[in-house]
């Protein structure tokens, strides 16, 4: 499960992420809220999903910016893990309004 993935691998299922890019070493992306209120949701939201995995995201937030750096830590690159918790992170922003920027 943790096995880092090739590049192919990253890109092809990125295809499915719109606003995410990666490459070897992380998985990135910008969520842009409609208010600030609206961007803690969303970083309450895929704080709950991390828990859940037991996966972890950094988090950067300047008022309704967010931004997102997926990578696994044990693993020293992108696995599995880090697509899925990108889904998870795109599902909360759907959900709270906020786009990719
Ligand atoms: C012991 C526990 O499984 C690890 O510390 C977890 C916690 N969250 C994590 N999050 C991420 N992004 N990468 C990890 O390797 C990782 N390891």
């Amino acid at each position: 499960m943790s096995r880092l993935l090739t590049s192919e691998e990253i890109t092809r299922q990125l295809a499915d992420l719109p606003g995410w890019a990666g490459d070897g070493q992380a998985l990135t992306a910008s969520y842009d809220a409609p208010d600030f209120a609206a961007a803690i949701r969303l970083v309450e939201e895929a704080a709950d999903a991390a828990e859940q995995m037991n996966h972890h995201p950094d988090i950067d937030i300047r008022w309704k910016l967010t931004h997102w750096r997926l990578s696994t830590h044990s693993a020293g690159g992108v696995t599995q893990l880090d697509i899925e918790l990108a889904h998870r992170i795109a599902q909360a922003a759907a959900l709270v309004g906020a786009s990719p920027r």
